[in-house]
């Protein structure tokens, strides 16, 4: 338990209400706190972290990075699932989301990749519009986000590779042979060889800035709904079906994630059918490879290799299996590779295998989330824009000639998936359908611009904000906790200052 929980209190008299304490969530405790503190000492109001209770999870799997996919379907995971899809050859996706201080953070692959000039450019006009005579403002909002985002990187301050399995060490020597792009090792959300969450920003806050970290409270408990009257936020209703109520100085920041955010505005009977909508993630393909190298396996460690890790937190433990990749020279794809088998991993661990997963970055396609009563439905509306499904199968071509043009090819012994056998697009696009993954990236189901305005309120709202994956209008390039933690930086200076 951290020294800041707090019981549940019947009234919120004061301070910032946060709900949701994942990665944007205490990422702007811990900027409001450090701010508050240094502007207003003693006298500075409190800064409110709601977070959903959630039982312990093995501490093994929690701490070692190889152990990552251990954690998805456990305690520390929402486990929705999306709707079958007649796309995805009927198949309804696992979508994991984290539960508990650190949110998905506590449960994901751990790859730190900083937002492109295109993601940068991206935000800005979602923050600003794009207006020409907005062009000015534009610029300038795209340097702030430079600067929340080196501001970010001092926080999670992310860390090299500590190891590296021959596999990977293998597709990085082979590809990068007379090859223009850009593979290489990902950084990772890592301190000392162990996952990071942004849980740890906070632990870190009180020993270097302890009296900063006296205004942030940690409160655990399910959140429902809130409750308005007018435009403000005036209670908030729990799971448990008691109520708090909140006085109207109090902002109220739901950074619930890109599932739990619109759902809390939803219980809320704010009506805008925008909520929920707009709905994009990254689907990828895993493309499945033999080799003779020898299996990968994140079994129990040798004694040797536990101390190691202990020690210097290197060695095979600190591999997060997703340990290098990159974009393509014009960022359309994004390649993942792992030296696992990833479909079967870790539940069969026989064979060498290298999976190079692709990606589209950009996806067009758009889906929704809807409740009844008791459920929240998630229709991740891959593929309604059929251009997705053409530039995936343009995907999987390249890495094939990627393997095929570098040193790969006499590596590799065989393509297992989607399989040598099948060249046609039909074929290409069939196997796509049955094997394509969600890369996890849910967001944009509150989007700045339609959802929620340039400051993050909530339209119609004069204290009710969002600050989470789901203002992302579109999608990021890559992996988006970077340019998550460099939002909320921008968000909190943005509250700060007004
Ligand atoms: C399996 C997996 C692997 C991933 N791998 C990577 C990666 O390698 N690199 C990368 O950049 N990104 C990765 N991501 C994505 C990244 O983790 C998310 O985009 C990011 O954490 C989203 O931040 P957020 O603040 O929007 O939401 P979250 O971090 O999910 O935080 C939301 C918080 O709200 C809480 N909450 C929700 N509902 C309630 C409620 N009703 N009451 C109280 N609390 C509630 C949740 O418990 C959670 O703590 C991965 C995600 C997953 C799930």
């Amino acid at each position: 338990m951290m020294p800041m929980e707090a019981e549940r209190p019947d009234q919120f008299s004061h301070g910032t209400v946060i709900l949701g304490g994942g990665l944007c969530g205490l990422i702007l405790a811990h900027e409001l706190a450090i701010s508050l503190q240094s502007r207003l000492g003693s006298d500075a109001p409190c800064v409110w972290v709601v977070e959903a209770p959630c039982d312990d999870v093995p501490q093994r799997d929690e701490q070692r990075p190889i152990r990552w996919l251990r954690l998805l379907g456990g305690k520390a995971d929402y486990q929705y699932q999306t709707q079958p899809s007649a796309e995805l050859a009927g198949r309804s996706l696992p979508w994991p989301r984290g539960k508990g201080l650190g949110g998905s953070g506590r449960i994901n692959s751990m790859i730190w990749f900083p937002p492109t000039d295109a993601d940068f450019q991206s935000l800005a006009d979602s923050l600003v519009g794009e207006q020409p005579q907005n062009a000015d403002v534009i610029v300038d909002t795209e340097r702030q986000l430079r600067v929340a985002f080196e501001r970010a990187r001092e926080i999670v301050r992310p860390e090299r590779a500590r190891w590296i399995s021959p596999t990977s060490r293998a597709f990085l020597d082979s590809v990068s042979n007379g090859s223009d792009q850009d593979f290489h090792v990902y950084d990772r959300l890592n301190r000392n060889g162990r996952r990071w969450t942004a849980a740890s920003a906070i632990s870190d806050l009180q020993r270097t800035d302890p009296e900063a970290s006296k205004l942030i409270r940690i409160v655990r408990s399910n959140v429902l709904s809130v409750r308005i009257e007018g435009d403000t936020v005036t209670g908030i209703g729990w799971a448990d079906g008691a109520t708090s109520s909140i006085a109207s100085s109090v902002e109220v920041i739901s950074a619930l994630g890109a599932i739990g955010s619109p759902t809390l505005l939803h219980r809320s009977g704010i009506d805008d059918s925008n909520i929920g909508g707009n709905l994009h993630d990254h689907l990828i393909m895993p493309m499945v490879h033999s080799h003779d190298g020898g299996a990968f396996s994140d079994a129990d460690p040798e004694m040797a290799a536990l101390a190691k890790w202990q020690h210097t937190g290197g060695g095979p433990i600190a591999c997060n299996i997703a340990e290098c990749g990159g974009l393509d020279a014009e960022q359309r794809w994004q390649l993942h590779v792992t030296p696992t088998d990833y479909l079967r991993f870790p539940k069969d661990t026989r064979r060498g295998a290298m999976t190079i997963g692709v990606n589209v970055t950009r996806p067009l396609s758009r889906g929704r989330i809807r409740w009844s009563d008791d459920e929240t439905i998630i229709d991740a509306g891959y593929w309604n824009d059929d251009r997705d499904r053409v530039e995936l199968l343009e995907g999987v071509r390249w890495v094939r000639d990627l393997v095929k043009q570098s040193m790969l090819d006499q590596w590799l012994r065989s393509e297992m998936i989607p399989g040598a056998k099948r060249q046609t697009d039909d074929a290409i696009c069939a196997a796509m359908a049955r094997y394509s993954q969600t890369l996890y990236h849910p967001a944009g189901t509150c989007a700045l611009g339609s959802v929620v305005d340039s400051d993050f309120s909530v339209r119609g709202m004069s204290n009710l904000r969002v600050v989470d994956a789901s203002v992302l209008a579109e999608p990021t390039i890559g992996n988006p906790t970077a340019t998550l933690a460099a939002l909320a930086c921008f968000a909190a200076k943005q509250f700060i200052h007004r």
